[in-house]
């Protein structure tokens, strides 16, 4: 398995509350596979895609639990050998390349930047630097241009160079298209589905319709918990837990790529998440077992889903 993640939970420490954003966490990246981890938002994607990286922002802090990434456990390594992975092993991009791309460099020592900090010389750096570049569709005239010269589909793939530059085993794409029109975001999801050939990707979005057509696995998100996880066509056929199973009956209308409002009611308040089942207040199917205990993932016909239909 690429990456484990088991029994993790992340809490943000605030001052009006501490903020339960993943509770209990569990789940796998296999080798080579891209996993879509889908919820609306505050559901937690970020914060589980920034734990896997280890760099939760403050006042947030990992409570508990392991991340086993190529049979490492990281939740050991110190920051120093944190630095040396991030980017090596694993790598992310994000919504808006503009946090990450620092407007006083050349778009090629951006990239070569990368390299060079993981010990690469910059002879070299620079050269495959402009490979990548090349790679990712940036015209040669824009190699040492800065980031506000370039469009926003050119920065993402800039920060994607930048993020593939090492040749990690897993990349995690925080909502990599959200901030782009239509057409740009599916030559920026086609760049990423042609570039990664073995590399994992773990594709963070609230985008439905968008994880079942990238994605070979999805897991749902609701309220820093996870409530399904199963195969891309799986859950195209039938989702099991009635959370997934609101989303997708809205799937026809989801091509105006809003968040369906097919399931009535509001996701909880992190600081107060409801006891039992997470969902169980909005759930039209909840029982008393949902409103008490919290169900396991519980694996069902080849499927991981939290529900208590499905399991004691
Ligand atoms: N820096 C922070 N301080 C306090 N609370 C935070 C912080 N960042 C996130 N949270 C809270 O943690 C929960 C999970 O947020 P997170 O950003 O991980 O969700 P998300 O699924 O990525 O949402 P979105 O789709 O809006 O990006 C939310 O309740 C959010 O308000
Ligand atoms: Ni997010």
């Amino acid at each position: 398995m690429m990456l484990k993640v088991e029994d993790l939970s992340v809490r943000y420490f605030t001052k009006k509350g501490v903020v339960y954003a993943v509770d209990n966490v569990s789940l796998e990246v296999r080798r080579g596979e891209a996993l879509a981890l889908v919820g609306e938002s505050g559901s937690g994607k970020s914060t589980l895609g920034f734990a896997i990286m280890r760099m939760v922002p403050p006042p947030g802090r990992i409570v508990e639990g392991r991340i086993i990434l190529e049979d490492r456990d990281i939740m050991g390594l110190s920051e120093e050998e944190m630095r040396k992975l991030r980017g090596s092993k694993v790598s992310m991009v994000f919504q808006d390349p503009f946090t990450t791309l620092d407007p006083l460099r050349r778009v090629n020592d951006i990239v070569a930047e990368v390299m060079i900090e993981h010990g690469v010389d910059e002879k070299e750096a620079k050269e495959r630097a402009a490979y990548l570049l090349k790679r990712v569709g940036i015209p040669e005239k824009l190699v040492d241009a800065y980031p506000h010269q370039l469009s926003g589909g050119q920065k993402q793939r800039v920060a994607i160079a930048a993020a593939i530059s090492m040749n990690p085993s897993l990349l995690i794409a925080d909502e990599p298209t959200t901030a782009l029109d239509v057409i740009v975001q599916r030559q920026i999801m086609d760049l990423l589905d042609e570039i990664r050939r073995d590399m994992g990707m773990i594709l963070i979005t609230h985008d439905i319709a968008l994880a079942l057509e990238r994605a070979d696995r999805i897991c749902v998100m609701y309220a820093g918990k996870v409530m399904e996880v199963a195969d891309k066509d799986m859950m195209m056929k039938e989702a099991m837990h009635p959370y997934t199973k609101g989303l997708l009956s809205s799937l026809p209308r989801l091509l105006s790529r809003e968040w369906p409002s097919s399931i009535p009611g509001m996701p909880p308040d992190l600081r107060e998440p409801p006891k039992g089942c997470r969902f169980h207040p909005r759930c039209s199917k909840a029982m008393d077992i949902c409103r008490e205990q919290t169900p396991d993932l519980f694996s069902v016909d080849g499927r991981l889903v939290s529900c208590w239909l499905y399991g004691r």
